[in-house]
């Protein structure tokens, strides 16, 4: 059964499809959205998925009538950049994209983001659809967010650019690497973390099913953690406040992205720490010792990374902290769990007290 959700924002808003096997009637989709069949659409993939998904949709597609062109990516995060955001454009370009065309991410975060950055910028801005096909693309297929890293900085260059529709085809997880699987859970963890304490705990009791990618636990999990990046962005879709909760764990993850060099820890490896670290900050703050201890418990469950690898340079991770998008005015801003399933967010956190968690999260038995 396909479970289906919608991202409120008022003309901006979209459907979010959750459910095995929809590619196979992905044109049935476009057509419901009114894409068009008169201009070209340019699905963007990586060189991992390709091989497995491609074909598939371009031959429906075009079987329907559509013109559509594709463009593959070295997988990873070093595809985040803004030379292979320029081959992009320069593929949308030689397809002939015009302003009634849209960019199609086939891909988990990165082509996302990233192709979600070519709609946002090429000529302006043109429609974009996302089909994610990772666990972690449930948060980053939601919610407009999309942009390229900087060598000094995570997801520097972007913008805000709503896709029309999310079209998650959950048959596509069977494929991913368990590496992938269980970096991508960090994220529906954190979901839980933020938002629902009864969602966090069941994470932390299906782990075993969650892991091994049984469907039905996968596409409740998924629906539950969109539900909450839905909610949250249709309350506050530009970050003026609220949705700043939503990088919980992320001020040293995305450091730690940055120093050990892009695609050495996954990004749900990286926020995995960072959320831990997070919750230490939180016991030091005040808040109940459990924090700690349950937030760690529950990423262990999911054989994710705990610790800082030693090697990493405590000063070069808190240069990289100082670019988080969060801060501003001289101020450290940072998602501070209360409880499990509650964050505050602290607009005065003192960066010594953030130095002494890094050092810590290097020993971190
Ligand atoms: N925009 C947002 O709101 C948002 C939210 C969270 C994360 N992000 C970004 O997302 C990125 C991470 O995304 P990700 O973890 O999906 O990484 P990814 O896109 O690099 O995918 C992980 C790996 O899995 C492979 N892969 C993807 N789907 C597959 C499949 N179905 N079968 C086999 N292999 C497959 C990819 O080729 C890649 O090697 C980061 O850059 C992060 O910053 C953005
Ligand atoms: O959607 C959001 O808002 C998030 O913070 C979701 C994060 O999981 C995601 O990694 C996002 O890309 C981080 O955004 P940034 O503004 O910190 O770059
Ligand atoms: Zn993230």
């Amino acid at each position: 059964m396909i479970k289906e959700l919608t991202v409120d924002l008022g003309e901006r808003s979209y459907p979010i499809y959750i459910g095995e096997g929809l590619l196979e009637n992905i044109a049935s989709y476009f057509e419901k959205h009114g894409i068009s069949k008169g201009s070209p659409l340019l699905i963007v993939t990586d060189g991992q998925v390709g091989p497995h998904y491609l074909e598939g949709v371009l031959e429906r597609l075009g079987t329907a009538g559509y013109q559509a062109a594709s463009y593959t990516v070295t997988a990873g995060e070093k595809s985040k950049s803004l030379a292979v955001l320029e081959d992009v454009i320069g593929a949308a370009l030689e397809a002939g994209l015009d302003r009634k065309s849209a960019v199609v991410a086939l891909g988990g975060g990165v082509v996302g983001d990233l192709a979600g950055f070519v709609a946002a910028s090429y000529m302006r801005g043109v429609r974009f659809i996302q089909i994610p096909t990772t666990i972690l693309a449930h948060d980053s297929s939601v919610g407009g967010k999309v942009a390229v890293n900087h060598p000094l900085a995570k997801n520097i260059i972007g913008a805000f650019h709503q896709p029309e529709m999310v079209l998650y085809d959950t048959s596509t997880l069977q494929s991913l690497p368990d590496r992938e699987v269980r970096g991508g859970l960090s994220e529906m963890i954190k979901h839980g973390l933020i938002w629902d304490a009864d969602f966090a705990y069941w994470c932390e009791d299906n782990a075993e099913r969650l892991v091994g990618l049984d469907p039905e636990a996968l596409q409740y999990g998924l629906y539950k953690g969109c539900s909450v990046k839905a909610a949250v962005v249709s309350q506050d879709e530009r970050e003026n406040d609220l949705r700043a909760i939503l990088n919980l764990g992320h001020t040293i993850g995305h450091a730690l992205e940055a120093v050990a060099g892009y695609g050495e820890l996954t990004h749900g490896e990286a926020i995995a720490i960072g959320m831990v670290g997070a919750a230490r900050l939180s016991v030091k703050l005040g808040h109940p010792e459990e924090i700690h201890t349950i937030t760690k418990r529950i990423f262990e469950k999911f054989g994710l990374p705990v610790r800082i690898p030693a090697h990493l340079d405590t000063d070069a991770i808190m240069r990289a902290m100082m670019h988080d998008k969060k801060f501003g005015e001289g101020r450290m801003v940072y998602i501070v769990p209360v409880a499990i399933g509650k964050v505050e967010i602290n607009k005065q956190m003192d960066p010594k007290l953030v130095r002494e968690i890094v050092d810590e999260l290097k020993q971190e038995d």
